[in-house]
């Protein structure tokens, strides 16, 4: 896979408008959007309508949790917008995840059309160890991520998202085919925002990352395209 695939770029913003611009400056230096919260309960579908007419790849990062049938309902509507890849959290459990898997097979099958990817997010790289024991958690955080991830490879899921901290672990049990999405990404010397479990670009492929998910060192720059074009450049340089 090339690095321009690997980078997902995180469009945390609110209306059509900005989106339009990022995406027409960063042009053909970025091949692969993320649609979160934020953008998606702004404005709807119409992102995702607007970023497959422009050829992108598209990672919804709803992160549904709820209980199995719920979530699967969910999953079959979200499966028709055409997503590249759909995500759950792994703390909802493996009947939850199991229900995910199915009812996005269930709906592409259905409409054939490509399955979109499921991945499971394991525990958000905004935490940190002391937050985590505060929850009332006796097992070490990195420990609870492999976990965490073990136990979405067994429901069915396609790969996790975690930190590039706990990349390599997560490979060395779960092997080189089971995709690792790791934002909380960092260039040395860029703001920290409220990332914890952070690593530069270089450091998260070393690790085994498969896609770096990076926001506001890329959207919050006052050069969009030259911060894609340093982040890529020291990407190539690692691989
Ligand atoms: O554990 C997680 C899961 C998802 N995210 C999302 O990734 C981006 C990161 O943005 P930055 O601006 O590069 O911090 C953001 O959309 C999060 O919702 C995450 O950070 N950690």
């Amino acid at each position: 896979m090339s690095c321009d695939q690997r980078l997902i770029v995180a469009l945390d913003v609110h209306n059509m408008e900005t989106v339009q611009q990022l995406v027409e400056q960063l042009g053909d230096s970025v091949s692969y959007y993320k649609v979160g919260m934020e953008l998606f309960y702004s404005v709807g579908s119409q992102v995702i309508t607007y970023l497959r007419q422009q050829n992108k790849d598209i990672f919804l990062d709803l992160k549904l949790h709820d209980i199995p049938n719920t979530v699967g309902q969910g999953l079959a509507t979200l499966t028709q917008l055409g997503a590249t890849m759909l995500n759950v959290h792994a703390s909802g459990g493996f009947a939850m995840m199991q229900a995910a898997a199915r009812a996005v097979k269930n709906k592409a099958d259905e409409m054939q059309v490509q399955r979109p990817k499921l991945i499971a997010v394991t525990i958000l790289t905004s935490m940190n160890a002391d937050e985590w024991s505060a929850l009332g958690y006796n097992v070490d955080l990195s420990q609870q991520v492999i976990h965490l991830s073990q136990l979405a490879q067994k429901a069915g899921m396609d790969g996790v998202v975690a930190s590039p901290q706990e990349a390599a672990q997560i490979q060395a049990v779960c092997g080189n085919e089971f995709i690792i999405v790791t934002p909380g990404i960092r260039p040395s010397g860029a703001a920290i925002d409220d990332q914890s479990r952070i690593a530069t670009p270089a450091r998260a492929l070393k690790n085994g990352a498969h896609h770096l998910v990076i926001g506001r060192p890329i959207t919050a720059a006052a050069n969009p395209r030259q911060a894609v074009k340093d982040i890529l450049q020291e990407m190539r340089e690692r691989a």
